[in-house]
């Protein structure tokens, strides 16, 4: 069952002071159905994330639909969604992962998975215990659960921002180079932790540079090529 579907998607933008025009992603057309975990590959500055940022409505698209199958609405363009639609999904059923921590200041790790399953509903007892089992699934050193991660090194923050995001169980995942600055083990934890997200149902698209990691996980992988989509074999 169809559950993404982009079509016509156009992005530019614009630098005044050079008084240019950067054509990020041109005319693109892609689907994914539900449960799927889809990974987008393509040399740097090719468009990539400018899709899946399109896809959060961080960006504004010139041109194009984004249809997202949401629970609660739907069917829904979200392009044309409220912003209270928007708040809505980002809270429970569409999640962003990059490779930068973007979080309250003066809140520890601890704290800040916790705040995210609470978002969610969930109790503060659950809470707490989600944010212990999942900080320690990340091998995320106990001597800085309750520190503020703004001091963390690359692998550290990412460790914890992809907590934050799969404790919310989303309905669909955007991965932003997640394993960028991840060792080997750190990343086969976090392997492990989109094996599970995808066998609970989460849907999941990926930008990656790492092949060898999609490979292994992705059902699908598309290409970026001029701006636009072309399917580079299904890894499943
Ligand atoms: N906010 C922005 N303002 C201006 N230009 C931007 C902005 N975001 C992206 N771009 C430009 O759009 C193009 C596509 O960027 P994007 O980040 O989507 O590429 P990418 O394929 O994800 O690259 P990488 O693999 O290096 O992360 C690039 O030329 C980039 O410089």
């Amino acid at each position: 069952m169809t559950f993404l579907k982009i079509e016509g998607l156009k992005k530019n933008f614009q630098i005044v002071h050079l008084n240019q025009t950067i054509h990020a992603v041109q005319q693109l057309d892609f689907s994914m159905e539900q449960g799927e975990f889809v990974g987008i590959t393509g040399k740097s500055g090719s468009g990539k994330s400018t899709i899946l940022k399109s896809i959060y409505r961080t960006y504004l698209p010139e041109a194009g639909r984004i249809y997202f199958d949401s629970e609660k609405y739907g069917w829904l363009d979200l392009q044309k969604a409220s912003e209270r639609e928007i708040i809505y999904l980002r809270k429970y059923e569409i999640g962003y992962v990059s490779q930068f921590l973007n979080v309250m200041p003066r809140t520890t790790a601890r704290q800040l998975v916790e705040q995210s399953v609470l978002a969610t509903g969930r109790s503060l007892i659950e809470a707490q215990k989600e944010a212990e089992k999942v900080l320690s699934h990340f091998e995320l050193d106990r001597k800085l659960w309750d520190t503020y991660p703004n001091t963390f090194s690359g692998g550290e923050k990412l460790r914890v921002n992809i907590a934050i995001a799969a404790v919310k169980k989303p309905r669909l995942l955007l991965l932003d180079e997640p394993t960028a600055s991840l060792d080997q083990q750190s990343k086969q934890k976090v392997k492990e932790v989109i094996q599970k997200l995808k066998e609970s149902g989460t849907t999941l698209l990926g930008v990656f540079h790492d092949i060898e990691f999609m490979d292994e996980l992705c059902d699908h992988i598309f290409e970026m090529s001029q701006q636009s989509f072309k399917r580079a074999g299904a890894a499943l």
